[in-house]
């Protein structure tokens, strides 16, 4: 997972950009790859703005110059360019290992279209290595975490709360002020079926399961570039 990958695959997602866009500003190490870069165009005169997917890229963006808006203000978004933790087959993503998946699945569905950059350590014939991380309300959360076990004890399977790092052992809490859960599936044989299953479970919030938004992925390898699409 080497920065000079995610750099390259950040580049080649310029391929996308138009002047006058409207564009969602992913979260993670890629996506600030992306913004780094975008900040240096937009001083160069690139005229675009952006919907930050979290208070970290909002602060990037902002110390970089780039012009920001919100949801309110620009509802309808031409792209978004984002990061992932895995990319399957049809492009099917797992978001959310930076805790930001919330936002960032409400600004891909506000997106026309979403270019996911990765270098190829995050393609995968199948999805589920990565533990899916689900967002939930933390009123309630024991009950919660019983129906989420419930779920994934069919498959003799584990979902941990995600505490920050520290010695607190404090939950992690995300930008919109919910907890998350990490679910160690190892295999996601029906990414559809999982993302219905958890979509009816009160509580959660969202899930990291990305499942027709992403419209090409940029994947950067030793030796060279390449582009998927679903
Ligand atoms: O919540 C975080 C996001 O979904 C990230 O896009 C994802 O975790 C990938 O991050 P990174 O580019 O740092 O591997």
């Amino acid at each position: 997972m080497s920065v000079a990958l995610k750099r390259r695959a950040a580049e080649a997602a310029f391929a996308f950009i138009e002047p006058g866009m409207r564009l969602g500003l992913g979260t993670g190490s890629t996506a600030a790859e992306f913004v780094d870069l975008l900040g240096a165009r937009v001083a160069a005169g690139l005229d675009v703005v952006g919907v930050p997917t979290s208070a970290r890229t909002f602060a990037q963006a902002t110390a970089l110059g780039i012009r920001l808006t919100t949801l309110e203000e620009t509802p309808d978004l031409d792209l978004t360019v984002d990061g992932a933790d895995e990319i399957g087959p049809n492009l099917a993503l797992i978001k959310g290992g930076g805790g930001a998946l919330l936002r960032e699945k409400i600004v891909a569905a506000s997106s026309a279209g979403m270019v996911v950059i990765a270098d190829a350590s995050k393609t995968v014939a199948e999805l589920g290595a990565f533990p899916l991380p689900i967002e939930v309300v933390p009123f309630g959360f024991a009950s919660t975490l019983r129906r989420l076990e419930r779920l994934v004890a069919e498959l003799g399977l584990t979902a941990d709360l995600r505490l920050r790092p520290g010695p607190a052992s404090d939950p992690y809490l995300t930008d919109g002020g919910h907890w998350i859960v990490d679910a160690s599936f190892r295999r996601i044989p029906d990414p559809s079926r999982l993302a219905t299953a958890l979509d009816a479970t009160v509580g959660v919030v969202e899930h990291g399961l990305f499942l027709g938004f992403a419209t090409a992925a940029v994947v950067a390898r030793d030796d060279g570039v390449e582009v998927l699409r679903p």
